[in-house]
């Protein structure tokens, strides 16, 4: 019996070391494979790069099925305005920059500072420029009421979002929706807002779904894929949008 605890307990003390290890080496290890395989400058090249590495690797990057569905929204979208809450090392933020028409821009926040630097170089990497991304090193929620600058640098006034990327804190996703809105960041003649979960139960889900169904003269659910969920966001809706 002694031997069995002994076991038991080593293997939880290996579990929890590769845990740690994992989080803490997961981003620096992406960013020197992402970095040395890819080809700088190319912005598919650096997905694909990303792509062969979560081949082989624990990643937290979305994947390929819910790649091809943001590409379509976003393509549907044609946004000028997106923010995306949950950067990591910039797979998202480089899939969704290379859809952005020109003058379009993202504004990237990231809650940890050495995922944030590493994902800001890898968007650099991938041959985008500061004049169109801006990455926010803070909570979500400290991030959004100081957004309104960063969504218009040059002009002075502020452009609203056409689209919000959340894919940081399931538990966070309704008290930021509300922000958005409290802050009137979210375009009023129409905004998407795509919620990650990577669990099914994820929790927050319930309350933001909630909150949603509440609001039928604001919101609708556009599309409920089985990890993204498309939400549409318009001031004085009928909730009859398809
Ligand atoms: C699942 S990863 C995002 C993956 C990314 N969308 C991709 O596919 O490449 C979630 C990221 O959100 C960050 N995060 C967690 N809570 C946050 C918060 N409240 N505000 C900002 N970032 C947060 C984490 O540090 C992590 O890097």
């Amino acid at each position: 019996r002694y031997r069995v605890k002994v076991a038991a307990l080593c293997h939880r003390a290996l579990a929890w070391t590769l845990r740690l290890m994992r989080g803490k080496v997961c981003v620096r290890s992406t960013h020197a494979f992402v970095f040395s395989k890819c080809t700088h400058g190319k912005a598919d090249s650096v997905l694909a790069t990303f792509d062969l590495y979560a081949d082989t690797h624990p990643s937290l990057c979305i994947s390929p099925q819910i790649a091809e569905a943001l590409d379509e929204v976003v393509r549907r979208v044609c946004p000028s305005r997106v923010l995306e809450l949950g950067m990591h090392c910039g797979y998202t933020s480089v899939r969704l920059l290379r859809l952005l028409p020109p003058a379009g821009r993202l504004v990237t926040v990231e809650l940890d500072p050495l995922t944030a630097d590493i994902g800001e170089e890898i968007i650099l990497v991938a041959g985008f420029k500061h004049s169109q991304f801006q990455v926010l090193t803070s909570s979500s929620a400290e991030a959004i009421p100081t957004l309104r600058p960063y969504l218009a640098p040059d002009k002075g006034t502020s452009e609203a979002l056409s689209l919000v990327l959340m894919d940081h804190d399931p538990q966070q996703y309704l008290p930021d929706l509300q922000a958005l809105e409290r802050e009137e960041l979210l375009n009023p003649s129409g905004c998407s807002v795509l919620l990650i979960y990577r669990n099914q139960r994820a929790e927050g889900l319930r309350e933001i779904m909630d909150h949603i169904r509440a609001r039928p003269d604001c919101y609708s659910i556009k599309s409920e894929l089985q990890f993204m969920m498309e939400i549409f966001y318009r001031k004085g809706d009928t909730g009859m949008e398809s």
